[in-house]
């Protein structure tokens, strides 16, 4: 059952700890102050904001291996996902505003749980694939897909706090657009797994049209499947989106990403997106931090049917002159 409906429902997901800098939890007000409910009320959606998840930080909570909150990370996710799950129940398209990207690991299994053939669209700098073996920092915001993926889980370890976790998706059904910052762990698994993914310098070589065309076939073209996208802000270039936590240089335009963005909702599979990173303690200016959220609100708005040519309702809706 796709669950495509029109209407949306909206999560919180204030959510630090997949990560050591301050601040990524303020993320999902940033969104809310740029005007995200306004600009998706005046798209004609039913609407359901479900506020902010509120999340518990476990005091004994000791680092497994170099990983730091295992615990407090797993069960956060174990949280998010029974709140998306629901979402997606009720048949609303799920947004989740993060928040890091360990957040991911919990919005994609509680959207799996009711759409098991759901395919996953990872747009980032970054692949966000490390296990706790590979990992150059131990953050978990770092690892969310390794924790997903049925291929990888001889290479997985028990981390405390995942054991609610049974990875189900395959790396046939995964994509990455906007990689541009692969650690050799990451490049090896992306390598022996197969698993397709499209880099900026793809983006430079074939254009963002190419590139989604071939993501969306590589998804899709066997069989039509629920999408659910996994947008990093940190996918776009450092001097539109410079409040996040890993910038890297050289990353997708404005028109690139929101291309991308009309692209997928012209499938009208959209089922469940995330929009993470965004940390408005980082902005240098005000202005930094607004340019920021703005920007994540564009990507929400695109992926739920904004479009740049404008659009109308049928003539014989509108109010008759002189009434
Ligand atoms: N690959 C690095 C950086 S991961 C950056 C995570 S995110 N969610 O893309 O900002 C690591 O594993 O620590
Ligand atoms: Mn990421
Ligand atoms: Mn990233």
């Amino acid at each position: 059952l796709h669950n495509c409906s029109h209407s949306v429902a909206i999560i919180g997901a204030p959510f630090s700890k997949g990560q050591k800098r301050r601040g990524v939890e303020h993320g999902p007000q940033a969104i809310r102050d740029a005007g995200l409910l306004d600009r998706l009320s005046t798209m004609d959606y039913p609407l359901h904001d479900y506020g902010d998840l509120n999340f518990t930080h476990l005091a004994k909570d000791e680092c497994f291996m170099h990983v730091p909150f295992p615990r407090t990370v797993g069960l956060a996710n174990k949280m998010l996902a029974s709140a998306v799950g629901s979402a997606v129940e009720a048949g609303h398209t799920c947004i989740t505003l993060g928040g890091d990207h360990s957040l991911a690991i919990g919005s994609v299994q509680g959207h799996y749980k009711h759409c098991p053939d759901l395919c996953l669209i990872w747009v980032d700098a970054h692949a966000d694939i490390n296990t706790p073996l590979t990992s150059p920092s131990g953050n978990l915001h770092g690892q969310s897909v390794s924790f997903l993926l049925k291929e990888l889980q001889d290479k997985m370890p028990e981390v405390p706090g995942f054991s609610w976790l049974k990875p189900f998706l395959s790396t046939s059904d995964l994509v990455y657009i906007g990689l541009r910052d692969v650690d050799p762990g990451e490049h090896y698994i992306l390598k022996n797994c197969g698993i397709q993914y499209f880099t900026m310098r793809d983006i430079d070589r074939m254009g963002i049209q190419r590139v989604t065309e071939m993501s969306l076939d590589h998804l899709l073209s066997r069989k039509q499947k629920p999408i659910h996208l996994s947008f990093d802000i940190d996918a776009f270039d450092p001097s539109l989106a410079p409040a996040t936590g890993t910038p890297v240089n050289g990353g997708l335009t404005y028109r690139e990403g929101i291309y991308l963005a009309e692209e997928i909702n012209n499938t009208g599979l959209l089922s469940a997106m995330d929009l993470v990173e965004v940390n408005p303690t980082l902005g240098a200016t005000r202005e930094a931090v607004e340019a920021t959220a703005s920007l994540a609100v564009d990507v929400i708005a695109a992926s739920l049917g904004k479009t740049r040519e404008g659009a109308h309702i049928s003539f014989d809706k509108l109010p008759s002159p002189g009434t």
